[in-house]
């Protein structure tokens, strides 16, 4: 692929493309462009003066092909006029630019504001004669094919052309991962800065009430979401949930239920999650079963939430039994990882979240391992107060994009875990007991560390993959400042609990071990002699 625009920009006359463009462009060190400059230079005249002397359907044909050439030859921010995309060959164009990878952002301002702003110009031929009414019908006829055409909506409404322009580069640099399915509606994961602004256009006009389930240590995130959820019209109900795994009980879950049934929640309201996994976990759970099942929206607030616990549908409960016994699939209508959030996260918690980032990258992606490998140091010295601009920040986002991407593969093709989403549970068997021996107070992605050096020890024991491979485990690990070793209860109390695990059938075990990177299987039924010594190879 050669070179092309980094956003490409449609809208109305008078929108304030060229203006709030050239912003852009300052904010992203990028070159700016405008479509007409580009023609005026191509005919060598003004657009008024060629409109008139060769007519309208001689301009869309030069139009189209400087848009065209620019396409591929131009690597900044390009703003198109107003008419541009009303032509066949203009519109194919920019469909392909986006099966590319670009971004063609359609600038939603005021129409009000934008038809004054148009008139006051001059100069505007598609506006002779009544320009309010020209320009009214235009807008008629432009918007439906403006709001089709494009795949970033970036709405302005009473802002400033920086505010404006801050918050398109914010969604331009925004990351999506769409995640299909034969047996689920389609969703989207967006990862940025601003992510959460597209709560009210994901939860759409049919809810009226929206409850918004949340912990305290998140507050300030909720906060946001809720001034997003009220502006966007919906009556919000705030609840605010016990912290960490203690949220995810079957008490909290029933004082919900209580209150959307005392609230009056329908079947047409929505549940928003905001918070880490343990949060989300939760709210995917209320929302399955209230009334069976209504719209739900999850805003993951940690690295952990965002990379793995928001996606794919698990919502679930822990009883005294154990870990998530209790719960179903029920995906999201969309998924939020707004970047912002993680200027509050605390060191530990972040790191912990890398624990299934490098889970993922060990089944599937090892470019996750590569940089995880390169960026180790950094990683681990995780600052929430420096995080936001740094240079960090684009390592995350690509490894969320990443990681979020393993997990759509597998819940895309086994929502319900028959198979190959089993492979997601790398670590997960010996993890879970973990947990559970230490009353919570480990962190799940800690324990998902060293379960897969235990996975990593019992394929090495039967023959799946070799003792560096094993020892590039525990270094990757290590390196991160992920646990590696554990020795908090017998073989005989973890055994237990691994028999617990929903992988086990019957009275087999059944765990994912590797046969080597990026390449999970089945493991069903171990000798019991490796699954123990595997266990005592991973005590401290
Ligand atoms: N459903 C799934 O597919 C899936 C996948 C992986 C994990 N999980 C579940 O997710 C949970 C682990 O998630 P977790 O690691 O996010 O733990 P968590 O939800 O317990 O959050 C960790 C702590 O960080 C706080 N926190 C979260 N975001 C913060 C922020 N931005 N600023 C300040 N504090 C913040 C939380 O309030 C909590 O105190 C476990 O229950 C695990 O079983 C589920
Ligand atoms: O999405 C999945 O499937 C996973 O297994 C992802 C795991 O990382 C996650 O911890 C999940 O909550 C584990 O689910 P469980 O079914 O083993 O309880």
């Amino acid at each position: 692929m050669g070179r092309q625009p980094v956003a490409v920009i449609i809208g109305m006359m008078g929108a304030g493309k060229t203006r709030v463009g050239k912003e852009v462009a300052q904010l992203m060190g990028l070159p700016f462009a405008d479509a007409d400059v580009e023609i005026e230079h191509e005919v060598g005249m003004r657009i008024p003066d060629y409109f008139q002397r060769y007519g309208e359907p001689s301009f869309r044909q030069v139009e189209s092909d400087v848009i065209n050439d620019m396409l591929h030859d131009f690597d900044g921010i390009f703003a198109l006029g107003g008419g541009a995309p009303m032509t066949r060959s203009v519109r194919d164009g920019l469909a392909d630019y986006i099966k590319d990878g670009g971004k063609v952002v359609y600038l939603m301002a005021d129409p009000r504001e934008a038809m004054e702003r148009a008139n006051r110009g001059g100069g505007r031929p598609m506006l002779d004669g009544d320009a309010n009414a020209r320009w009214k019908k235009l807008y008629r006829q432009r918007d439906p094919v403006y709001y089709r055409v494009a795949n970033v909506h970036v709405e302005t409404y009473g802002q400033t052309p920086l505010a404006a322009a801050r918050k398109m580069k914010d969604m331009i640099e925004e990351r999506t991962v769409h995640v299909t399915g034969t047996t689920i509606e389609d969703y989207d994961v967006r990862i940025g800065e601003g992510a959460m602004n597209h709560l009210a256009e994901t939860l759409g006009d049919k809810p009226v009430r929206v409850a918004l389930i949340h912990t305290q240590p998140v507050q300030r995130h909720s906060d946001r979401a809720r001034t997003l959820l009220r502006k966007g019209g919906y009556e919000v109900h705030d609840i605010l949930i016990p912290d960490a795994e203690a949220g995810k009980a079957i008490d909290v879950a029933n004082g919900i239920w209580q209150r959307l049934g005392d609230e009056g929640f329908t079947r047409s309201d929505a549940i928003v999650g905001v918070g880490g996994g343990a949060a989300t976990d939760l709210a995917g759970f209320v929302a399955a079963t209230w009334m069976r099942g209504i719209r739900y929206v999850n805003c993951p607030t940690s690295l952990l939430a965002m990379v793995d616990a928001s996606t794919g549908g698990k919502t679930g409960i822990n009883t005294p039994q154990g870990k998530n016994l209790v719960g179903s699939f029920y995906t999201p209508a969309g998924v939020f990882a707004d970047l912002r959030t993680l200027a509050s996260l605390p060191n530990d918690i972040f790191i912990e979240g890398l624990g299934e980032v490098a889970k993922s990258g060990f089944i599937r992606d090892p470019e996750i391992l590569r940089i995880l490998e390169s960026h180790a140091a950094d990683l681990r010295a995780f600052d929430p107060e420096t995080f936001l601009g740094s240079g960090l920040e684009d390592v995350v986002a690509e490894l969320i994009e990443r990681t979020v991407r393993v997990k759509a593969y597998h819940v895309s093709a086994d929502l319900k875990e028959a198979g190959l989403r089993e492979f997601l549970n790398y670590g997960h068997t010996l993890a879970h007991a973990i947990e559970k021996l230490e009353h919570f107070r480990w962190r799940h992605g800690n324990a998902v560390a060293v379960g897969c050096v235990y996975a990593a020890e019992l394929a090495h024991l039967l023959g799946y993959i070799d003792q560096d491979l094993v020892d590039y485990h525990r270094s990757l690990l290590d390196s991160l400042g992920l646990p590696t070793s554990w020795d908090g209860a017998s073989f005989d109390e973890v055994l237990a609990l691994m028999h617990r695990d929903k992988k086990a059938r019957g009275n087999k075990l059944r765990f994912v071990v590797l046969d080597r990177i990026g390449h999970p299987v089945h493991l069903d039924d171990p000798p019991a002699d490796a699954v123990r010594e595997a266990f005592e190879r991973i005590r401290k």
